[in-house]
């Protein structure tokens, strides 16, 4: 996956190593439909999350806003620009640069009048991959921040639990005894 190679060397770590966890990674799409509410504030949408993925391409289909995200500590509706596809960081992006690149919360709300359409590709390392941060780039300058488990692992504790804000990574972190918080 080139994206994430290249997102790697912005770090530092080793581009091709991050492509070669990714290549044959488990991919999935998710498509929501929102139908139209004359009381949006009623209603749920998507309840803020972070993407367990590695990166998550998002496409709205029929260019209708809805998607806000987390921007320092505060709720920000977005903009898309017309046919343009959004990136999301994901949990694992953020374990794999050792908290350096931060996953995004984000929710989605229903639009008052028009239908909401999108679809979201979520890239995932392959299932025999380790999820952790990246072996060269921590030490004891930079101790990690986040455990290490088989990908396999992940998605099974990720499924087993809420899509409720950033809890996926929480339950990730490490405190500085390298005990679970
Ligand atoms: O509808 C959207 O734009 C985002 C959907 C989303 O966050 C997700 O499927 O994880
Ligand atoms: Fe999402």
């Amino acid at each position: 996956m080139k994206l994430m190679g290249l997102m790697a060397k912005a770090l530092q770590t080793e581009a091709k190593k991050v492509e070669e966890m990714m290549d044959d990674g488990m991919q999935s799409v998710r498509i929501t439909y929102y139908p139209p509410c004359p009381r949006p504030e009623l209603v749920v949408g998507i309840t803020p999350h972070s993407d367990a993925s590695g990166i998550t391409i998002l496409n709205q289909v029929n260019g209708v806003d809805g998607l806000k995200i987390v921007k320092d500590g505060a709720w920000l509706p977005l903009t898309f620009l017309p046919h343009a596809l959004v990136v999301n960081v994901g949990d694992i992006l953020e374990v794999l640069s050792n908290g350096l690149y931060k996953s995004v919360e984000h929710s989605v709300a229903v639009n008052s009048e028009k239908e909401r359409i999108a679809v979201g590709f979520f890239f995932n390392p392959r299932f025999d991959a380790e999820v952790g941060p990246a072996t060269d780039i921590v030490g004891p300058e930079n101790p990690p921040k986040f455990k290490r488990k088989g990908m396999e692992q992940y998605v099974k504790d990720y499924f087993a639990m809420k899509m409720e804000g950033r809890s996926n990574l929480e339950h990730m972190k490490i405190d500085n005894d390298g005990c679970r918080q």
